[in-house]
């Protein structure tokens, strides 16, 4: 295991993406995770043997200064998972011209500049098989009412699945993942999580389990490519 490549999880402090870099790395993958707050965590998972690494993705130079330093830390990449998001509301004024581009940043511009900046990180990986997986969303199909900007910028990170799978192919797999529901936030109250229950044929919040049982199948299947797992709880079917 000890020469395998690391896989990098953007966003993986919290939540999700937490519970990916904490599972891939008991699983055995080196794992490095960006963070962008500094939380006590952080030295817990350095004492893990999970590196981090700083990233503040609303500026362009703070993605290129991110890259510079990740290119300093490794030099070969088994994998890249962009799971770095901001869930934004739509806003009016100036303000939603300052949320637009953030939003573009960080679910776009971030992973499109990862992704080309890192090719040799990927390319020099020991590992036969390298993967790169976006994490969209289901709105990214019906769009948001509420969330237009998100769902806007996670399409196009979605369109950019298929853009970078057909650049990559054969040497490095890309495809996303397109959660809904999987994990409430600690500021949803119980009105909103009934109706939020409702929106899915299966009706139940899963949790990260069912992000990493996607993100390992993604990480042992060789041939898929340019694709997406809907991990949406039949979100469409209602
Ligand atoms: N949770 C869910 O139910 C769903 C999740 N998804 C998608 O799955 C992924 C994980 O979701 P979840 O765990 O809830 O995500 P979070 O909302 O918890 O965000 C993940 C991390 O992204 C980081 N981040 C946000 N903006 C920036 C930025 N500008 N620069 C650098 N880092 C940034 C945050 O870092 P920090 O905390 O260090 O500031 C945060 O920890 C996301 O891509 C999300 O869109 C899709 C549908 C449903
Ligand atoms: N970056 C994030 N994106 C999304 C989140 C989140 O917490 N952070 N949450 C959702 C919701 O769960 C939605 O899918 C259902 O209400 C969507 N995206």
């Amino acid at each position: 295991m000890g020469s395998r490549s690391p896989i990098l999880i953007t966003g993986g402090a919290q939540r999700l993406g937490l519970y990916c870099a904490r599972r891939l790395h008991h699983a055995g993958y080196p794992v490095i995770i960006s963070y962008r707050t500094h939380r006590p965590l952080i030295e817990e998972l350095e004492h893990l043997g999970i590196r981090t690494l700083h990233a503040d993705f609303s500026t362009s130079q703070g993605i290129l200064d991110f890259i510079n330093r990740l290119q300093m830390i490794t030099d070969s990449l088994r994998g890249i998972v962009h799971n770095a998001s901001t869930w934004s509301k739509d806003t009016l004024g100036m303000a939603a011209i300052d949320n637009f581009e953030a939003l573009f940043r960080v679910h776009m511009l971030a992973p499109y500049l990862i992704n080309m900046h890192c090719h040799d990180l990927l390319l020099k990986s020991p590992d036969p098989h390298k993967d790169i997986v976006h994490m969209t969303d289901y709105v990214v199909q019906k769009g948001s009412k509420k969330h237009a900007a998100y769902a806007a910028t996670k399409a196009g990170l979605d369109n950019l699945t298929r853009s970078f799978a057909a650049l990559y192919a054969p040497d490095i797999q890309v495809n996303a993942i397109a959660p809904a529901l999987i994990k409430f936030n600690d500021d949803d109250d119980e009105n909103y999580k009934m109706q939020a229950l409702k929106k899915s044929a299966m009706q139940i919040e899963p949790g990260e389990e069912v992000i990493v049982q996607s993100l390992l199948f993604l990480l042992e299947n060789h041939y898929i490519t340019g694709a997406t797992l809907p991990m949406d709880g039949g979100r469409h079917l209602i």
